[in-house]
């Protein structure tokens, strides 16, 4: 039997819809969300990602600033921009993207950035309050990753989660999600030995490797749900997971696709944070 799809894509546009409607509805209180997003050169991969956020805000009745630097520009005319935004109050969401260029420190930048707009979930404070179970901003990968699980009633409870990386905006924190939903979890990484080992203990496995198909039938055990968050490129350039999904069909149960996967639900999980952003700044000036 062939596994089931987890169609990132279509959870994603329901899940845009719902953004969506509460935009309506800040709208009629005057308040229209707004992410400014900051692109450093002209990594052609980074500015398609950005020109995608754009259009779905503005697909949302949501505001979208593109700022735009070269790769030339410093730390320091970095930081006064995100000092300009963190002011901004028609700003409710800031997203560097990354990577930046080596002559400017991303863990300075991430900081930088005020918690209340860390729409990423990438500063500091964001990932402490998400690791005791606090409010805070998800990072988006991860949160949209769950997001999926519950959608198609995959419960993590009980079950044995396995996560293949350790960066910090995709396997710690998606780890970290899957405990709190009281799941057992194993980071696997690069060091790791004999990691089929692993990954063929795995009720839910997490791939965010980087290498193209690298996951097949043989790492896998029957029933498995498979999340690839892989982004690469196969030998004829066509965009493709770390997970063969073709080999893996008659072994999984569940199986996310590249394209069509986790990738829309990053983007929609963005939109929602904005919004929430945009929802909390209401109600703050509510009570004042
Ligand atoms: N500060 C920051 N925040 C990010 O969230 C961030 C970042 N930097 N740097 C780069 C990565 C990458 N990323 C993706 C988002 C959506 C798709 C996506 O929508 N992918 C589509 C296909 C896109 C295509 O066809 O090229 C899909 O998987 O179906 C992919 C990748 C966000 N990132």
């Amino acid at each position: 039997m062939a596994a089931k799809l987890i169609d990132g894509k279509a959870v994603s546009q329901k899940i845009k819809m719902q953004v969506k409607t509460r935009v309506e509805k800040l709208a009629q209180q005057g308040i229209v969300p707004g992410l400014a997003v900051v692109l450093v050169g002209e990594d052609s991969a980074s500015l398609t990602y950005v020109k995608n956020k754009k259009k779905t805000c503005e697909a949302l009745g949501m505001r979208s600033d593109l700022h735009q630097f070269p790769d030339t520009l410093t730390e320091q005319e970095l930081l006064a921009k995100i000092d300009e935004l963190n002011s901004d109050p028609g700003i409710h969401g800031i997203l560097v993207q990354l990577p930046l260029p080596q002559q400017i420190d991303e863990f300075k930048v991430i900081t930088a950035i005020s918690p209340e707009k860390d729409v990423d979930g990438f500063h500091p404070i964001s990932v402490g309050n998400m690791m005791i179970g606090k409010d805070a901003f998800l990072p988006c990968t991860p949160h949209g990753i769950m997001e999926l699980l519950a959608h198609y009633g995959i419960d993590p409870a009980g079950k044995h989660a396995v996560v293949i990386g350790r960066s910090n905006i995709v396997g710690k924190p998606i780890g970290q999600l899957l405990l709190q939903k009281d799941a057992t979890v194993t980071y696997c990484h690069s060091k790791t030995k004999d990691l089929a080992n692993f990954t063929a203990q795995a009720d839910i496995l997490i791939a965010a490797i980087g290498r193209a198909k690298f996951i097949d039938r043989t790492f896998i055990k029957p029933g498995a749900v498979i999340i690839d968050v892989g982004m690469n490129r196969d030998e004829n350039g066509k965009l493709c997971g770390d997970v063969d999904f073709e080999d893996v069909q008659e072994t999984a149960s569940f199986v996310t696709p590249v394209p069509g996967g986790v990738g829309p639900m990053t983007i929609a999980m963005l939109m929602e944070n904005t919004l929430e952003s945009a929802e909390k700044g209401l109600a703050k000036t509510k009570q004042a």
